[in-house]
């Protein structure tokens, strides 16, 4: 009675590990299968028969085997399960993605569990991999990250240049002010204003004046270097937040902003739109109670440079 009702579970048992709806795969340690199951045979194309006795690495090239290995070796000499997620390795074995709203992706994302099975002698001569398809929940999560990627930058960014918009730069300034109060590291600021630039709306029109306001942006940006940080401040002022340099450096940048707007050719209706701008630098290096300071700095050189006629560059304190 017993022996029948032991037959009975074991049957019922390899039902269960056919019909469900995750990998199931037993390999002994030099890595052979010997339990392959629907699933399995589902998404590989092959068979139970075909996959029986073969290495597991030879089944799936793509899997490493050194790491796998590892993993393995580990959960015999600990004699407990490993689990591995999908954020930390997208997948063990490579299977083509079929759900239809998932289909975006074209493999199948998966966690894996990998058992240690003691036979009766006690010893862990085989292993069980359960592998199973997360990849609704990863391109769920990972669309979500996304939106929220866009929204962040969307949130930081001037819609009119693709610059740091104000606040955000203004929290880049902050972050970078408190670093060179801790280190002492040198940083610039450089603040400029395109001049008459009412004039400029007045006399061709709004639009040709967001077109100037975008190339004067699209001048600094091609100057900047990697660790430099620009927004547009307000209407037609820009920012600069210039890391590792100092006054003369600082100038120098200005000075060279200075003649490539110069330069500038806008055209409107056939003619060619003349303007300039109008910069202030402020050095970091000098003692400030806040970043706020530090634009005042700037602002008050800017304001020199627009009184002593304009297109040119003013260092605060020189
Ligand atoms: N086209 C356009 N104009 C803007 C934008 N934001 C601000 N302005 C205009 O920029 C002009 C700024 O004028 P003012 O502050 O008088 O300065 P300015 O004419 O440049 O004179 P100075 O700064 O003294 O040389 C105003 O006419 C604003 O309407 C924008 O996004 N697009």
């Amino acid at each position: 009675m017993a022996e029948s009702m032991d037959l009975n579970d074991f049957h019922w048992l390899l039902a269960i590990v056919q019909s469900i709806d995750v990998g199931v795969v037993v390999l002994d340690r030099q890595y052979n299968v010997e339990v392959w199951n629907s699933f399995m045979e589902n998404h590989s194309g092959r068979s139970a028969r075909d996959a029986a006795e073969r290495s597991f690495f030879e089944l799936f090239p793509e899997v490493d085997e050194v790491w796998f290995r590892n993993k393995v070796e580990n959960v015999v000499t600990l004699g407990t399960a490993a689990f591995t997620i999908w954020e930390q390795r997208p997948y063990l074995v490579r299977f083509k993605n079929y759900q239809p709203i998932t289909g975006v992706e074209d493999f199948m994302y998966q966690n894996t569990t990998i058992l240690p099975l003691m036979a009766t002698n006690s010893k862990i001569e085989h292993l069980c991999v359960i592998i199973y398809d997360v990849t609704g929940v990863a391109v769920n999560k990972r669309q979500l990250q996304s939106i929220s990627d866009q929204f962040k930058h969307l949130s930081r960014t001037d819609r009119l240049t693709g610059l740091n918009n104000r606040g955000h730069w203004e929290e880049e300034l902050k972050r970078e002010h408190a670093r060179h109060r801790r280190y002492g590291s040198s940083a610039a600021l450089v603040i400029f204003d395109i001049d008459h630039f009412k004039k400029v709306n007045d006399t061709y029109g709004h639009q040709a004046g967001d077109t100037v306001i975008r190339s004067v942006a699209q001048v600094l940006r091609e100057q900047l270097r990697d660790t430099d940080i620009a927004g547009r401040y307000g209407g037609e002022e820009f920012v600069v937040l210039l890391p590792d340099i100092d006054a003369t450096g600082a100038r120098i940048f200005a000075e060279r902003l200075r003649m490539l707007v110069e330069r500038l050719q806008i055209s409107h209706d056939g003619q060619v739109i003349p303007f300039t701008i109008s910069l202030g630098v402020a050095d970091l290096s000098e003692p400030s109670h806040d970043h706020q300071q530090v634009i005042q700095w700037a602002d008050q050189a800017l304001y020199n440079s627009k009184r002593n006629g304009r297109n040119q560059v003013t260092v605060f304190g020189f």
